[in-house]
């Protein structure tokens, strides 16, 4: 069985409180956008997992893939072990939430290939001991997020009429770094408010608390998101934590800007 794990973007991020265990509280909206992954599973003797692609620091046994698989094989003792394919494309370190969006993927392919019998509720449940992202990738449709990422309410806003371009310099930006960087506070405005404005009023509007800090560490991502604006974006922004800039263009108005080599630009059309 095969799945594409597709990246996600925030519009608005607001860190809001620093909490007992360790995370915080945040108000975001996650958005999905179509730059893949791909992931397959085959059933095998021994769980085994092969990655290509751009390369993925750390343990090979600490990959989410590997880790969702584990989770559901304590609950589900019957789970055969799998070989597990993944194919990265999705920059790591970005706030794209591709380490998050396999790790779903993965749970929703062993439920359905196993017939568990995991609603989308538990599912997500799963998903949000695998990682505060993660819970998003299980219905992957745009949603606001409260609480560490997890608890998700459906929120219909269809950006597909739009261009996007996706700007990754080679910068990993630490998601734990970027959290202390912050004074957690309450949002000035409710974002489902700021959401519901014309695209081209989000400018200077609808914030991501990360860019003060991030963009401060490394001005390049500042330079990026001017270079968008300069370029006719309705709206530019750092995804997450970044290192990502995404750029929401009229339709097929994407200017071809020169970036620099190492970057990695995705356009969406
Ligand atoms: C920045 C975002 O991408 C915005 O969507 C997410 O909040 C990050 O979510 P994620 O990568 O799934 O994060 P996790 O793997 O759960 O946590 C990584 C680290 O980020 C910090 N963290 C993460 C999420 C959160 N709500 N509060 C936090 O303080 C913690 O230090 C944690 O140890
Ligand atoms: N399948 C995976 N793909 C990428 N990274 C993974 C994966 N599994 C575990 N990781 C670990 O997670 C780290 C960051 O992953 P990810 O690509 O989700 O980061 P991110 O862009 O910062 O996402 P987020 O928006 O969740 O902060 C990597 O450095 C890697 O060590």
């Amino acid at each position: 069985m095969i799945a594409f794990p597709n990246c996600k973007v925030n519009l608005g991020l607001h860190v809001t409180a620093a909490r007992p265990d360790g995370y915080h509280n945040l108000e975001t909206f996650f958005y999905p956008l179509a730059v893949h992954d791909a992931l397959e599973i085959i059933p095998a003797v021994a769980p085994r997992f092969t990655a290509t692609g751009l390369d993925i620091p750390g343990d090979p046994d600490d990959n989410l893939c590997l880790k969702a698989w584990h989770l559901l094989k304590n609950d589900f003792p019957a789970l055969p072990p799998v070989a597990i394919y993944l194919h990265k494309a999705i920059p790591l370190g970005a706030g794209l939430g591709g380490g998050s969006a396999d790790g779903a993927f993965m749970l929703r392919m062993l439920n359905e290939r196993f017939s568990l019998g995991c609603s989308l509720e538990r599912l997500e449940e799963y998903a949000a001991r695998l990682g505060s992202d993660c819970s998003f990738f299980i219905r992957n449709t745009p949603a606001l997020a409260t609480g560490r990422g997890e608890m998700l309410e459906p929120f219909a806003l269809d950006l597909s009429g739009y261009s996007w371009l996706l700007v990754c310099p080679p910068l990993h930006v630490s998601t734990a770094w970027a959290y202390r960087q912050l004074e957690p506070h309450p949002p000035a405005a409710p974002l489902r408010e700021l959401l519901s404005l014309p695209v081209l009023a989000w400018k200077d509007r609808l914030v991501n608390d990360f860019e003060a800090p991030v963009m401060a560490a490394h001005p390049e991502i500042a330079r990026i998101r001017e270079q968008l604006y300069a370029a006719g974006a309705f709206y530019a922004a750092l995804s997450g934590s970044g290192a990502a800039v995404f750029a929401i263009f009229p339709k097929n108005k994407i200017a071809a800007l020169p970036w620099e080599s190492g970057y990695r630009v995705f356009s969406i059309p």
